[in-house]
């Protein structure tokens, strides 16, 4: 039975195989993967992986509470986020968490009396500000100077010195998160080095850490997802074992996120009206901004792809969505002679896309459909295509 469009698909078989090419590709029993939970919260994504054994990385009370009911081990759960509320900490400190991530000195007061009310002593990694430029767009950019996240690494002897004043913090690690949709490997070397001073002047002052968090990051292919549906973890990890000077018994931890979801996911549309502008044709779908948010935030570019035709003869389109902002576009593309009722595939939105929807324009909220539930071929009413589809 064909489903009600817009809907996010996902397929679940291309999860478990990413997460297991992930798994396969970690030769240091020291290293461990906590999901970046922003990156896709919906129920089943998670289960699935919790149960191939990742822990958690959050950053809101909500999402510690989320992880928790869907059975991840609080042991595995890390805490970042610049602006923790009273209520978030209050929930990662009566939990257990392993890891509070601490964004600044001022923090450091408010965490301690937090954790001093629940009798308890707080784990604290300091989320350092590495000054490393991430080579990404300028809006997912996190580990500059100029950005807001974390302690500068010139205040690293000032944050010591802070802690060592709190009966109820323990220093356990640090952490470093430089940014996202990161293909250049380079910057996650140079991350390395800045993670290795900020280690030898832990030590130097006797603090021996037990775990070095270096982020997620790692992006995926967008222009031709086909190529590359699941990333060159190897590589990845490689630059850590390569560049990081670890101590014995030392864990790093990252927190991959758009890397384990992102081509997992797409957006299936239905065409409304193709309509003839001044300069282009507009294929008006019924998906917009509201539904996928990357095209208007970040000039994000998403492979578009017409389902139900399959002339090769290609035409220039211009896909748009039908809110009523200029923005709202899924960027100019060439696709088979499209006509209303056309089903459209938006790829490679399974990270930051159905998390970051909203209801704008009061429209409701996208679908959430499994492949192990119905088969995408099946959604659309299409049995004809359904062999092309299986494999996406
Ligand atoms: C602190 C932190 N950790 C992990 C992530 C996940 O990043 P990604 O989805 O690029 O792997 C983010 C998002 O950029 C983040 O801000
Ligand atoms: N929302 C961004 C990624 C932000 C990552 C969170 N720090 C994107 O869609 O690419």
């Amino acid at each position: 039975m064909s489903v009600k469009t817009p809907f996010y698909y996902y397929d679940l078989t291309l999860l478990e195989n990413t997460l297991e090419a992930m798994s396969s590709a970690i030769n240091n029993p020291n290293f461990k993967v906590h999901y970046a939970i922003k990156a896709n919260a919906e129920d089943r994504i998670l289960q699935t992986i919790k149960n191939h054994g990742l822990g958690a990385d959050c950053v809101s009370g909500n999402e510690i509470k989320k992880a928790i009911a869907l059975g991840f081990n609080p042991e595995n759960i890390v805490f970042a986020g610049i602006g923790k509320s009273d209520e978030e900490l209050d929930i990662a400190i009566s939990n257990g968490i392993h890891s509070i991530n601490c964004e600044s000195i001022e923090e450091l007061v408010v965490i301690n009396e937090i954790a001093e009310k629940h009798d308890a002593i707080a784990n604290i990694a300091f989320r350092i500000n590495p000054n490393v430029d991430a080579q990404t767009h300028h809006k997912i950019t996190t580990g500059l100077n100029e950005n807001k996240f974390g302690i500068p690494i010139t205040e690293l002897d000032a944050a010591v010195d802070e802690i060592l004043k709190h009966k109820h913090l323990a220093l356990k690690g640090v952490h470093f998160h430089i940014g996202s949709q990161i293909l250049n490997l380079n910057p996650f070397a140079n991350l390395c080095q800045q993670a290795n001073n900020v280690i030898a002047n832990l030590k130097a002052r006797g603090i021996a850490l037990e775990h070095i968090n270096v982020g997620g990051g790692l992006g995926i292919n967008y222009n031709n997802p086909d190529s590359q549906l699941i990333p060159n973890f190897e590589e990845y990890f490689k630059v850590f074992e390569k560049f990081l000077n670890l101590d014995e018994g030392q864990t790093v931890h990252f927190e991959l996120g758009r890397s384990i979801v992102g081509q997992c996911g797409s957006l299936i549309s239905k065409v409304l009206y193709v309509k003839k502008g001044a300069n282009s044709k507009f294929a008006i779908i019924d998906a917009g901004m509201t539904d996928l948010i990357r095209p208007a935030l970040y000039n994000a570019y998403h492979k578009v792809e017409n389902l139900s035709q399959t002339g090769d003869e290609l035409e220039p389109y211009h896909v748009v969505g039908p809110i009523c902002e200029s923005s709202d576009t899924f960027g100019k593309t060439e696709l088979p002679t499209t006509t209303r009722g056309d089903y459209m595939m938006i790829r490679s939105a399974g990270a930051y896309g159905q998390v970051l929807s909203s209801n704008y324009n009061l429209r409701e909220r996208a679908a959430t459909i499994y492949s192990d539930e119905q088969s995408l071929a099946s959604c659309i009413g299409s049995e004809k295509k359904a062999q092309t589809l299986e494999v996406v």
